[in-house]
């Protein structure tokens, strides 16, 4: 059993759908299996999260990850605003799914988002650096409770969302069954 060491916000998120349940454990880091990581799933160059040929994709650069806390950072780009100068909510949601999903997959296991429960304290500019970071809360059977936060400008930055998530276990077959190409 692992015990992130988060610097937690206040108040999350979480609503009861996607709290772990009393007794919920944390399982240690597995770290990505690799044949989880096979191009076709995690590390998937198109991922419009992290993936270098998305052009106007997100590229979140993971920048590491140490006590089941996975980190990575985001440079909001002029195609990611929604006002003026600022991001998009959607596009922020976007990047707490992608850390909330690499949290789930460092457990060692395929999982997608169920559910994604999102708060936005403040706006963020275009050009600034939002350091993400997201840590599992518990798994009960083939459900995994993650939680994940942004800060703005520095990891110890003023906060701009925080998010929860009900991550589902799926079977490689997920993957490849409804693929349109
Ligand atoms: C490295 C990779 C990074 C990836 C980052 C990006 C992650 C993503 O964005 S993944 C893409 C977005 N997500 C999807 O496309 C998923 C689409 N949905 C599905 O495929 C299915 O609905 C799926 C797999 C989530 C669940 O279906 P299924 O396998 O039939 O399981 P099902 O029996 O319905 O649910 C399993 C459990 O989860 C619970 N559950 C499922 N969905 C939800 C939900 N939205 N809210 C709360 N609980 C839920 C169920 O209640 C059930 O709980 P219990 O076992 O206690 O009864």
């Amino acid at each position: 059993m692992t015990t992130p060491s988060v610097d937690r916000l206040p108040a999350g998120p979480a609503s009861s759908r996607t709290t772990p349940p009393p007794g919920a454990a944390v399982p240690e880091e597995a770290g990505p299996d690799p044949r989880l990581t096979d191009g076709v799933l995690a590390g998937y160059a198109g991922c419009f999260g992290c993936g270098e040929e998305s052009p106007h994709g997100l590229r979140l650069r993971r920048t590491g990850h140490a006590d089941g806390v996975v980190r990575a950072e985001y440079v909001v780009q002029r195609a990611h605003q929604g006002a003026p100068g600022l991001a998009h909510g959607g596009v922020l949601a976007t990047a707490m799914d992608e850390m909330l999903g690499w949290a789930a997959w460092l457990l060692g296991r395929r999982y997608v988002t169920g559910r994604l429960e999102t708060d936005f304290l403040r706006p963020v500019p275009v050009g600034a650096t939002l350091h993400l970071r997201a840590w599992c809360r518990g798994v009960d059977g083939r459900k995994a409770y993650l939680e994940g936060e942004g800060r703005v400008g520095a990891p110890d930055g003023p906060p701009a969302v925080r998010a929860a998530g009900l991550f589902v276990e799926v079977p490689r077959e997920h993957f490849t069954k409804e693929r349109m190409n």
